[in-house]
């Protein structure tokens, strides 16, 4: 039976631009475009996780909407990702790269522009109909 994979993402506003980041290489998805975050540990809320997760890879706080803004799953060869997106505003510190290669802050329409990993699609789109406002 293919693995359950929980993961939780950040889509970070500032400036009505979101905060795109690229995986870095020699790991699951190398290369691909994401949204920040990860997986999540046991005994940990997605909101703690997504906490932490950006604490730990960005060196950011944010402040969150703690309502599901979309939740998508996909089949990957390495198993399933449940991946649940949450809007954040990023509220002290600027991104770090500790393990991503670069970030970029894209417009909702500029999204496209990447090539994102595939459990992220159908949210990139939703993004695109979104009005994604100030805190
Ligand atoms: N963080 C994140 N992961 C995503 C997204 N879309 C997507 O398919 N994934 C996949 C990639 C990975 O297989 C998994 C998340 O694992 P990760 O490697 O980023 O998380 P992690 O830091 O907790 O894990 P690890 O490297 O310590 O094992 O979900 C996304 O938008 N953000």
């Amino acid at each position: 039976m293919k693995k359950e994979i929980d993961v939780v993402g950040a889509i970070i506003i500032k400036d009505k631009k979101i905060l795109c980041c690229q995986r870095g290489p020699g790991r699951a998805l190398a290369n691909l475009w994401e949204f920040p975050g990860g997986k999540i540990e046991e005994n940990e809320t997605k909101v703690q996780a997504l906490k932490r997760e950006l604490r730990e890879e960005l060196k950011i706080t944010v402040s969150m909407v703690e309502e599901t803004f979309d939740f998508t799953r996909y089949e990957y060869d390495f198993g399933f990702v449940n991946l649940t997106t949450f809007i954040c505003y990023l509220e002290s510190g600027e991104p770090q790269l500790t393990e991503h290669l670069q970030v970029k802050w894209l417009s909702p329409q500029e999204l496209d522009s990447l090539e994102w990993a595939p459990a992220d699609i159908p949210t990139v789109e939703k993004l695109k109909v979104t009005e994604i406002g100030e805190e």
